[in-house]
């Protein structure tokens, strides 16, 4: 079990995350949030690359930064631009990594199979990664992160740059890791954690807002969701009154979804929150287009 406790992070005078708590146990965890909100300064203090300024983090009891070597050699990373070399091969290059690791060279050559297996890059073991798209370089990525069977895998916004069929290999190959292990995965893009995410983190204004599975999370604003059909004109005035989530042109007239938490009026359709509304409604001043 993985102990976030009392967790503060200062930048000089800044104060990027305030009193975290949060506790993981084996399965995907999804940080969700806006950029900015201090994911990867979560993820940094998870992997040691930065630490608390208050509080401390726990791996069976034990501090993490006190465990040093012993913490990483259970830890797996995948940094947001996780640095490969164009030349090399997925298997020159997982086996330099785990020469770096400090991995055996007959366990290393094992293990490096097992793991392109397991990405599903065999066929392309050999060939240069300049030629790779966006999603095999990320399997990489991920390949090495797992090098050391990890108990604990962070992937810092592994999705990016990622095609949709390319994202939902990831996220299958993800939910089998997760079987025996901590995944934990940020992202600002609801749809790669919302079917495969356990539990989700949020933080706004610096602290944790929710961690809790989608369920109890869309719970929140149940019975606030509604879809409606408006003319045209009326859509500027409505936009005032109600908050958005998303709008649809249907004939001549407007699908809209949004938020009220006044008494419906009889045209409109009560539905059921997703975890995309939640994070709309929660995030309205922070989240720009690019998001969705
Ligand atoms: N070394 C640093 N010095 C000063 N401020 C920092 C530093 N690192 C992060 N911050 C600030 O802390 C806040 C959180 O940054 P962080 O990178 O954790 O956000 P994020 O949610 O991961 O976003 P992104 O996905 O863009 O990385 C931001 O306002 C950022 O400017």
């Amino acid at each position: 079990m993985l102990v976030v406790k009392n967790v503060t992070k200062n930048f000089g005078s800044f104060c990027a995350l305030k009193d975290i708590n949060l506790e993981f146990s084996n399965g995907v965890y999804g940080l969700l949030a806006p950029n900015g909100a201090g994911k990867t300064t979560l993820i940094k203090m998870l992997s040691t690359l930065i630490f608390p300024t208050k509080g401390e983090i726990l791996y069976n009891g034990s501090n993490i930064i006190e465990m040093d070597e012993q913490y990483r050699d259970l830890l797996g990373y995948l940094p947001q631009d996780f640095g490969f070399y164009n030349n090399y091969s997925p298997t020159q290059y997982l086996l330099y990594i785990a020469a770096l690791k400090g991995i055996d060279k007959k366990k290393a050559k094992d293990r490096v199979e097992e793991l392109l297996k397991l990405v599903a890059l065999e066929d392309v073991k050999g060939k240069k990664m300049k030629k790779f798209s966006g999603g095999m370089i990320q399997r990489v990525g991920i390949a090495q992160a797992m090098l050391n069977d990890p108990k604990i895998l962070i992937l810092d916004e592994p999705t990016a740059g990622l095609d949709p069929k390319e994202r939902v290999r990831f996220r299958n190959l993800l939910t089998d890791l997760a079987r025996d292990r901590i995944v934990i995965l940020s992202t600002h893009i609801v749809s790669d954690v919302e079917s495969i995410a356990n539990e989700i983190v949020m933080i706004k204004d610096q602290q944790l807002l929710y961690k809790d599975t989608i369920q109890n999370i869309c719970q929140m604003i149940e019975g606030m969701v509604y879809e409606t059909y408006i003319d045209y004109p009326e859509a500027a005035s409505f936009r005032k009154q109600y908050f958005s989530l998303s709008e649809k042109q249907e004939g001549n007239s407007l699908k809209l979804r949004f938020i009220s938490k006044t008494s419906p009026n009889t045209a409109w359709n009560s539905v059921s929150p997703s975890l995309e509304d939640v994070f709309l409604y929660i995030y309205q001043d922070m989240v720009t287009d690019d998001v969705l």
